[in-house]
């Protein structure tokens, strides 16, 4: 790299919009969608999409709802001829969706495109020529007139073209490619010049689509061009001004948002961002942003994972697991305070509510991704995030001192492995942890009575065996947990005293279960904690208490 990068580089200067609006404005409505991914997708593919792809990849497209869909550059190649032809010949294109085909100012291109779609309901015939001063003067040789007139001769040949297939609706689409980086005044003048040759009127709108082939500056300055450009072009209400943001300094999706509150009505994209270098501007991401402000985008996202593997599979690229929305890790959380703050927000939230759960700005749900995926354990995990996984995976809902406990036993577990432990792995050791601690006493069976006859009220009788040897131990209390620990008492000499007492059912109806959860000290030792299931609550305490002496000891 350069020390004086100045030297080699110079900062983009866009539009001068000293009073401009946009920053003022929010996004109250999608804007048309027009999925480019057949074209500026596909002509950035390495290996470009057969015919059948094309077509497995348009009918989900328009299963997600896209209106417009521009479906290839039919001059370029007989793959996106014969495509084209197949839409139309097999009647693949539903009567609510426009395709688009994009074609260069040429005449011989013009005509070739207009024959690839005759028969077709309504078509956009998007034509495009740079306008920007380095391919005036490196591509072209030539200066402003000559480019500008490149574009008013292209749309001649284009009315010239269509005029011929009058059985098809034309709908007319200008590019000045790079307008990104096209002086301004320039611009206009070009689409001004387009638009005084094609007369588009309020009822027979055409589309000014400006893209920023190459992404230059900040999003604002983007920003700044697009409000320009609606504010002082010819002919505005006859025109959908339309954007198409590349990606080359990563902020494609911002400069998109901050053009559509600068006046444009349409966004061209992919999905996922794929296109040219950087890609195109991502529309899923686009549209679940606005989704997550509470406006429909009227795009259906709905199985975001299906919507990832068809794009993979027909693009031949994976999505990024940390793409917005859609990648494989962008629900997780790994690191404890955020599994922590997750898990409180499942817990206090009641359905039909505002969706308020921190760190997660959508719902996976809504995009049929499970919450299995929200929390995974690894050693930067707290007890948060374990006790979250035992509640989904197992149904436990552990007091906070035992999931204190029971984290460091991950912990460390974790920090010996170095590696992340799944949900049913965490359900196993738990398992083995607290109903497996058979060590020292082995539980039988207990019987509980409550005759007149007993002086405390209640009284316990808990059968055990430890090395070999069965024996019964009886004991009184007021309740049936006081009663088991006068009757264990008996045969732990340190004595046992309960700190905390905890129960809750598992499932509901004739097949549920209780687990209790004791937390008890065997004479001065540190508090512990057993934990017991069974049909019988009284059960389910004898054992967790069984179980905590053993653990203790
Ligand atoms: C920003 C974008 O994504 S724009 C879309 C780009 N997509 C593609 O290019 C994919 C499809 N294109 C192709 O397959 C080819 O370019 C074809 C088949 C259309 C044309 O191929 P060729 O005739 O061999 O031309 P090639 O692309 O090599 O050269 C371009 C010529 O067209 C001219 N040209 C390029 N774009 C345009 C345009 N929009 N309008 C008019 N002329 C143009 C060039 O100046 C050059 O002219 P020259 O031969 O006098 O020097
Ligand atoms: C043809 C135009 C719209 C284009 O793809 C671009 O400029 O990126």
């Amino acid at each position: 790299m350069l020390a004086q990068p100045a030297q080699k580089y110079r900062p983009f200067k866009g539009a001068q919009l000293a009073d401009r609006q946009w920053p003022n404005r929010t996004i109250e409505k999608p804007p048309i969608w027009m999925s480019t991914d057949l074209r500026d997708g596909n002509q950035a593919l390495i290996d470009p999409m057969s015919v059948e792809t094309k077509l497995t990849f348009f009918k989900e497209i328009v299963a997600m709802n896209f209106k417009e869909i521009e479906i290839g550059f039919p001059s370029a190649s007989d793959t996106d001829f014969q495509f084209t032809r197949r839409l139309i010949d097999e009647g693949h294109i539903p009567e609510d969706v426009t395709i688009e085909v994009l074609v260069q100012a040429r005449k011989e291109l013009i005509e070739r495109t207009v024959e690839s779609v005759r028969g077709a309901k309504r078509v956009i015939i998007h034509m495009y020529n740079p306008t920007a001063p380095s391919f005036r003067s490196i591509v072209y040789k030539t200066d402003k007139a000559g480019v500008k007139n490149i574009a008013v001769q292209g749309t001649k040949w284009v009315m010239e073209a269509t005029a011929k297939a009058p059985e098809v609706e034309w709908v007319y689409q200008y590019s000045p490619e790079v307008f990104s980086g096209t002086e301004i005044e320039f611009s206009k003048e070009v689409v001004d010049a387009v638009s005084a040759t094609w007369q588009p009127t309020p009822e027979n709108k055409m589309i000014i689509n400006l893209p920023a082939t190459v992404e230059m500056g900040t999003p604002n300055t983007y920003a700044d061009q697009i409000e320009w450009m609606h504010r002082y072009i010819e002919r505005r209400d006859s025109i959908v001004l339309s954007v198409h943001p590349h990606n080359d300094r990563g902020t494609a999706v911002a400069a998109a948002e901050l053009a559509v509150m600068a006046g444009a009505d349409r966004v061209e994209g992919c999905l996922f961002g794929n296109g040219e270098r950087t890609g195109n501007v991502d529309l899923v991401t686009l549209a679940l942003n606005l989704y997550t402000q509470g406006v429909h985008p009227g795009l259906d996202f709905s199985d975001i994972d299906k919507v990832r593997k068809l794009v993979e599979t027909c693009n031949q690229i994976p999505v990024h697991p940390r793409h917005p929305y859609a990648g494989e890790l962008v629900f997780t959380a790994f690191s404890g305070s955020h599994q922590d703050a997750i898990k409180k927000g499942f817990a206090q939230r009641k359905d039909g509510e505002i969706w308020e759960v921190p760190y997660l700005p959508i719902d996976p749900k809504d995009l049929n991704r499970d919450y299995d995926a929200v929390v995974r354990v690894n050693s930067q995990s707290g007890k948060g995030g374990v006790s979250f996984l035992l509640q989904q995976k197992a149904g436990l809902e552990l007091p906070r001192r035992l999931q204190i406990e029971f984290s460091g036993i991950v912990q460390k577990i974790n920090d010996e492995t170095g590696k992340e432990m799944t949900a049913a792995q965490i359900v196993d050791v738990f398992q083995q942890e607290y109903f497996g601690a058979t060590q020292g006493f082995e539980y039988v069976a207990c019987h509980v009575s409550d005759s007149k006859t007993i002086a405390e009220g209640m009284q316990v009788e808990v059968e055990l065996v430890k090395q070999g040897e069965a024996f019964t131990v009886v004991g009184e209390g007021s309740g049936p947990i006081d009663a088991a620990v006068t009757a264990i008492n008996k045969v732990v000499p340190a004595g046992v005293s309960v700190v905390d007492y905890h129960e809750h059912a598992v499932r509901e109806g004739a097949d549920g279960e209780a687990v209790c959860y004791v937390e008890l000290k065997v004479g001065n030792g540190r508090p512990v904690f057993g934990v017991g299931r069974h049909k019988n609550i009284v059960v389910a305490a004898v054992r967790a208490m069984v179980g905590g002496v053993n653990r203790a000891s």
